[in-house]
């Protein structure tokens, strides 16, 4: 039986469609959840896409923390369902108080739109077990709210706890804390990161491959569990 990974689509998501792709070309099934409904459909793990949900209105992701899918995704969440938060994803995420912290407005206040190379900096979640510690891959990168923020304790928690799972290597590119971008959980079962492996996953198109690693290693994890 194959595996099934739910794609949530709320009004303004963008990157639905390029995560369920991913998620075929790695070997998995990709299901179609709809933001209005609290049924998961029994999927084994979820992907939140990128994009502009609710057109970014208040905050990135701060109404489509308080959608219906979204109160079974974090109660399923915390019984420890794989959740993977892509840019907007990771925004509601944050919004959801599943991950610590927040997004902000990129420093420099533009819209950034580039391949950004990340040092895989924590290998044991449940979305990166392919990648080896300290790999560097390339994949795009394209938000607006893109500034990791939290306060000097949590940041310091973060990094005792091996929870910052990727940081940005050579540039910066939205002045977040720490050169951070991607931690998860204390599980490790939830990850957010603000570039985009859904848009990294075919020679074809590029800019690499680099990307596929996540949900291969989600489908490796739920076949052996
Ligand atoms: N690519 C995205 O998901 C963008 C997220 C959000 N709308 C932002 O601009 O920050």
């Amino acid at each position: 039986m194959t595996t099934r990974i739910g794609v949530v689509t709320f009004p303004g998501s963008l990157d639905d469609a390029d995560a369920r792709r991913a998620i075929r070309l790695a070997g998995g099934e990709p299901v179609a959840l709809w933001h209005r409904d609290k049924d998961l459909h029994q999927v084994d793990a979820v992907v939140l896409p990128g994009g502009f949900s609710y057109g970014d209105y208040l905050r990135c992701g701060a109404i489509a923390r308080f959608s219906p899918v979204m109160e079974t995704i974090i109660e399923q969440a915390r019984a420890g369902l794989p959740v993977l938060g892509i840019c907007n994803g990771f925004q509601v995420l944050c919004e959801s108080h599943l991950l610590p912290g927040a997004l902000t407005r990129n420093d420099h206040l533009h819209f950034v739109c580039r391949d950004q190379k990340l040092r895989v900096e924590n290998a044991n979640t449940a979305w990166t077990s392919d990648y080896a510690e300290g790999e560097e891959i390339t994949v795009p990168l394209k938000n607006g709210e893109g500034g990791y923020v939290a306060d000097e304790r949590t940041l310091d928690e973060l990094e005792a706890e091996g929870r910052v799972v990727f940081r940005y290597v050579d540039v910066n590119p939205n002045g977040s804390r720490r050169d951070i971008a991607g931690i998860c959980n204390e599980a490790g079962n939830v990850v957010g990161l603000m570039p985009h492996p859904e848009h990294a996953v075919e020679a074809l198109t590029g800019p690499t491959t680099d990307g596929l690693g996540f949900f291969t290693s989600v489908l490796k994890k739920l076949v052996t569990t």
